[in-house]
């Protein structure tokens, strides 16, 4: 448990990390297997139905050998396609949960979402919000409740049409990204080089998710970040990092031990900063009402005036919808970006879909990025082979269920391991090659499409998707119209690593050559 939960709130290298949750449901089993045995054939003629107890299974001992002595424990999506081999495509893992790891098995447990489909235990965030008298927002809540919830997060997010009403304000965040790329790459020596990517990436993603949320610019893509959005991407930094040793130190300990108190504190920065927006907002709102004016705005004018929402409740999602809306796009364009500076042809081949696409001093609408192919294609396939999600959970509460041959009783545990999925030999050949062409709707034979689902599956998908794919067609639309993108050869080889998202392994470099005479013609 300790070994998922650190893995989940790992800090480094500055990137924050969204927390998947911990699974405390256990699988429900009639006794303890013994050694880890080979897989069994998934037959359908047998005397008896088969069980969890028949499930090759891996022993917690063996999980601490390959994490701390095999070094997979800063590469447990390395660990999933190691497990497949030795373990077959469905067995109890370390943890005791029941581990899938191909489209069809994990088509069989999605298939079997319930109503109100469960993740597993977010009880450490739950506890601040406890504390505090904040509301739960759609990854703490649960049940009915979570329902309700997302019932009215949906609205104004997760509909394409939804969506393409903040193409004009994620047009303004990426201009002003284009603006301090092309600064950054004077600052270098060699005229055109921006170092660590990712930074810049993440300052992107958190200016337009905030402005999308909270209706205002954070001023993350100027020169010098202001203090308070510092301090706010440092409370976001303080929260996680500390995490982890909350979850493995006792919690007598809290009052004696630094961790609990920084945890709690970096959470305060996150309220406080989110708070003071959202108070302004309704300040805003609340003139308005009292002068007789209409009430018009985005996604928090939404929240707080359209809807039944609580101002507590308000607190609880937006701080959560941001915290989950910049690591998960930031890396997603960070290694796009990898992978396109590594593929000269493909890079050209997106270069001509979208030179060819508007005119060149034509700022694309959301209507129009969104209707690129191979644009789309580029970021399903940066998806597949980097799935910044790497695992996911489902925990089926109320029924008993079959999956790939074996009867589970209910509250059993499943982990979705997406990244043995999408790298899935028979599904994806050559699946360590960046393929764009796989997902083009040209007559070939498409994947099976739960072969890779990056932003999940049914109701409990992710909500920001649509404003996610946004944001990354409009950036990397604008970027590869105005340059060219190369490696930075200094660099070497890049490798992910699991910090919850996956993250390079060392700060990405690349060259943005401007493309001058193209634009110029
Ligand atoms: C490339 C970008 C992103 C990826 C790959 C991604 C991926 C995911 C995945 C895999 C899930 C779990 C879905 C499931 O369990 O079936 C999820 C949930 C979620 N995502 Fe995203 N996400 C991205 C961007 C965003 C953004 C921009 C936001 C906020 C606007 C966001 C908000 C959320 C929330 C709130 C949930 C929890 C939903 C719930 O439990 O009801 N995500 N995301």
């Amino acid at each position: 448990m300790a070994a998922r939960l650190s893995s989940s709130f790992m800090h480094r290298n500055s990137t924050w990390l969204l927390p998947w949750p911990t699974f405390t449901a256990r699988v429900c089993s009639r006794g303890e297997g013994s050694a880890a045995s080979a897989p069994k054939n998934l037959s359908t003629f047998q005397d008896k139905p088969r069980t969890v107890d028949d499930l090759p299974h891996v022993s917690f001992l063996e999980l601490l050998y390959r994490l701390v002595v095999q070094g997979f424990y800063s590469r447990m999506h390395e660990l999933q396609i190691f497990e497949k081999q030795r373990y077959g495509p469905i067995y109890r893992d370390g943890l005791k949960s029941v581990a899938v790891n191909t489209p069809q098995l994990l088509e069989e447990v999605l298939r079997n979402d319930e109503k109100f489909p469960c993740r597993g235990d977010m009880s450490l965030w739950n506890e601040y919000r406890d504390m505090r008298g904040f509301g739960y927002g759609p990854f703490t809540v649960e049940g009915e409740q979570w329902y309700n919830l997302r019932a009215v997060l949906n609205k104004r997010m997760l509909h394409p049409k939804d969506s393409a009403q903040y193409g004009g304000i994620i047009n303004d965040v990426v201009t002003d990204f284009t603006r301090r790329i092309y600064y950054l790459r004077q600052c270098s020596p060699t005229g055109d080089l921006v170092t660590d990517v990712a930074n810049e990436l993440y300052r992107l993603s958190l200016e337009g998710i905030a402005s999308i949320l909270f209706e205002t610019r954070l001023g993350c893509l100027e020169k010098e970040i202001p203090a308070g959005t510092q301090d706010f991407i440092n409370a976001i930094s303080q929260m996680f990092s500390n995490s982890m040793a909350v979850v493995v130190t006792p919690r007598w300990s809290r009052n004696i031990l630094p961790y609990w108190r920084r945890y709690i504190a970096g959470w305060e920065g996150i309220f406080s900063f989110a708070k003071e927006l959202i108070d302004k907002k309704m300040e805003i709102i609340q003139q308005r009402i009292d002068n007789n004016q209409k009430v018009e705005g985005e996604y928090l004018t939404y929240l707080l005036s359209n809807t039944q929402m609580s101002t507590k409740d308000v607190y609880g999602s937006i701080a959560e919808l941001l915290l989950a809306g910049v690591d998960t796009t930031s890396n997603t364009l960070t290694w796009t970006l990898h992978l396109l500076s590594r593929n000269p042809h493909t890079q050209e081949r997106l270069y001509e879909e979208v030179s060819a696409f508007v005119p060149a001093d034509w700022t694309p609408s959301a209507e129009e990025v969104t209707q690129m192919p191979y644009l789309k294609a580029v970021f399903k396939e940066a998806l597949r082979m980097y799935p910044v999600v790497p695992l996911n959970a489902r925990i089926i509460s109320h029924k008993d269920v079959a999956i790939g041959g074996y009867q589970f009783p209910k509250k059993t545990s499943f982990t979705l391991y997406h990244y043995a999925i999408s790298h899935d030999e028979d599904t994806f050949p050559e699946p360590f090659t960046f393929k764009p062409e796989r997902w083009l709707r040209d007559g070939r034979e498409r994947p099976n499409p739960f072969g890779s689902i990056p932003f999940g599956f049914g109701v409990r998908g992710c909500v920001g998707r649509r404003i996610a794919e946004l944001e990354m067609y409009m950036v990397l639309f604008r970027l590869i119209r105005l340059f060219e993108i190369k490696p930075d050869p200094t660099v070497g080889e890049l490798k992910s690593i699991n910090r919850t998202v996956l993250i390079p392994n060392k700060p990405l470099n690349l060259h943005f050559v401007e493309r001058r005479q193209e634009n110029a013609a």
